[in-house]
């Protein structure tokens, strides 16, 4: 199998990308992640460029002990007319003490007349001689040929010279460069090929693209069948504008759909893990949709495709989602059929049979074309399937609840309001039912009706059912369904809660948007009640 080489920039040109940023302690962690998933290189940043870079390159030192990958630093070669001598870019890329360095080297006519403000000449000659000093004092030096594509388009003899000028001095890398994201694969095939036969064996290509047109994957692969035996791009595609291709997508497809090795035995596994963990960094989710790595990647929410699933796990999969450490989900919904629910019930563990499939089916669809949205509730989906089978106890009985909210004297100026709920519920040590239940009528105050009819029902329950105390809300998320309605619209209130161990989401749908917090309240803390097998 013929080895690709993976050159991840996360840490680079990842983090060119508008509203992402990290501290050093995040881009050291990420590199521990890198190094992890098995890529060969890691370029960690600029040094020079910021105070940050030079921190990371120093304490990448003695901080980061790396098994499978190399770290590079990344930056120019020389400036136009100056000296390699007295370069403060290559000085630096020298002072951060990696063993492989990358520099960008303008490698179109257009960028070297118009950005650099040179001649062609000083152009081939800044890069010849770059190398040159970093080969000398013992760097590998990888060079990335910025606006290779355009370049060759434009002037084909010029940009072929910046490559021969970076593989005399014995550059062990020439990677072409999408700078603007513009080229399509059929262009980047037949440019890669050329440059191929031009240079042979005596470097490696590399290539490297933007996702300005959605085509950096497409792109890379199709370098990589021209030649190409090293793809730069990024964890979740960050990057410069579009993005850069993303490591996420073309490591699968070229590992496990085109017999190409880029990552060491046993590591593509760890691939969905690392994604996120380093999206978690950043604070930057990944994208539900990523493929082979998002949250939906395989996620089945028709019913007819989880019926097939149920016959056989592979109809609806393009590749075992756990080769990259993913796993299928069911997504139940309006779309859901027979097979759906009953591979739910047999996920969450409730016996039901067909005709409380039915039920639960006509309930879920009536309650979708409500408002409902149970693929993001767990908790009410989990009661409405088993409330179908009978097996949700009754904690307790709401006799009524009322809620008041008053202004008090001062206006809006300087006024304050009060709120205060009243909740009558029937408990007992044997349920509502049982001869020793009793009735309780409790009040409490709090800063909005939410809150207030929550510390109501609490109160009224506490006594008879304690473990209500060890439930904790956490989030509480409210959606006008219908905007064009105005105040009268209908909203869908979406609740989470945590018992310390385990997290659960109820949701509740009206046009009063107390009774939606209402009924997504009572069924959290139903389910928060419910037995569970330890
Ligand atoms: C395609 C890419 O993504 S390459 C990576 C780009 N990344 C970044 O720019 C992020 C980090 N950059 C920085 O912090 C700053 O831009 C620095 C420190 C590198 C340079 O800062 P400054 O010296 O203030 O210059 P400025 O940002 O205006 O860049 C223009 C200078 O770079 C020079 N330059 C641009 N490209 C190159 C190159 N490939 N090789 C050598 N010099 C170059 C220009 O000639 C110009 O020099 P001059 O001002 O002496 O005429
Ligand atoms: C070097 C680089 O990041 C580019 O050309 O896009």
């Amino acid at each position: 199998m013929r080895l690709v080489e993976v050159f991840d920039t996360t840490l680079r040109d990842g983090l060119q990308v508008e509203g992402v940023t990290a501290t050093v302690d995040d881009k050291l962690r990420i590199a521990e992640q890198l190094d992890h998933l098995g890529v060969h290189y890691i370029e960690g940043g600029w040094p020079g460029a910021n105070p940050k870079d030079i921190e990371f390159f120093a304490r990448a030192q003695t901080e980061l002990s790396l098994s499978t990958s190399t770290l590079v630093a990344f930056g120019s070669t020389r400036r136009p007319r100056g000296k390699t001598d007295d370069d403060a870019t290559l000085r630096n890329l020298l002072e951060a003490n990696t063993s492989a360095v990358c520099i960008v080297a303008k490698s179109a006519e257009y960028h070297v007349v118009e950005a650099l403000q040179t001649t062609l000449d000083e152009g081939a000659a800044m890069i010849a001689d770059s190398v040159e000093f970093l080969r000398s004092a013992g760097r590998t030096v990888l060079v990335d040929m910025e606006h290779f594509f355009d370049g060759y388009k434009q002037n084909p003899e010029f940009s072929l010279r910046a490559i021969e000028a970076a593989v005399v001095q014995g550059a062990s890398h020439l990677v072409l460069c999408d700078t603007n994201g513009g080229t399509l694969p059929h262009e980047v095939a037949r440019i890669v090929a050329d440059v191929k036969s031009h240079v042979g064996d005596d470097a490696i290509i590399g290539i490297h693209c933007h996702d300005d047109t959605g085509c950096a994957v497409a792109n890379s692969i199709a370098a990589v069948e021209a030649g190409a035996g090293h793809i730069q791009g990024t964890l979740n595609g960050l990057g410069e504008r579009t993005g850069n291709t993303n490591l996420t997508t073309v490591i699968p497809n070229l590992q496990l759909k085109m017999g190409y090795t880029c990552l060491p035995d046993g590591r593509i596994e760890r691939l969905t893990a690392v994604s996120h963990h380093v999206a978690e960094t950043l604070n930057r989710a990944v994208d539900p949709q990523a493929p082979y790595v998002g949250s939906s990647a395989f996620a089945h929410k028709a019913g007819l495709h989880v019926s097939a699933i149920a016959r056989a796990k592979d109809a609806y999969e393009h590749v075992a989602p756990e080769a990259v450490g993913n796993g299928t989900r069911f997504v139940v919904s309006e779309m859901a059929g027979r097979a759906t629910i009953q591979m739910k019930a047999d996920e969450i563990g409730i016996d039901i049979d067909g005709q409380q499939i039915n039920q639960v089916i006509d309930d879920l669809k009536r309650l979708e074309h409500e408002g409902y949205q149970f693929e993001a509730a767990d908790a009410s989906l989990e009661l409405l399937m088993r409330r179908a089978v009978g097996s949700v106890p009754e904690f307790f009985r709401v006799e009524s609840m009322r809620v008041i909210t008053d202004e008090l004297p001062g206006g809006i100026a300087g006024g304050a309001f009060s709120t205060e709920a009243t909740v009558k519920v029937w408990v007992g040590p044997n349920g509502p039912d049982g001869d020793d239940a009793e009735r309780h009528v409790s009040i409490a105050e709090g800063n909005g009706p939410v809150n207030a009819i929550d510390g109501a029902l609490r109160k009224a329950i506490e006594r008879a059912v304690p473990r209500v105390a060890g439930i904790h809300l956490t989030d509480y998320k409210v959606r006008i369904l219908d905007g064009g309605s105005a105040t009268g619209a209908t909203t869908r209130v979406l609740l989470s809660a945590t018992d310390g161990t385990r997290d659960w989401t109820t949701i509740g749908v009206s046009p009063n948007i107390i009774e939606a917090s209402w009924r997504a309240l009572e069924d959290s803390l139903v389910y928060g009640l419910l037995p569970r097998e330890s």
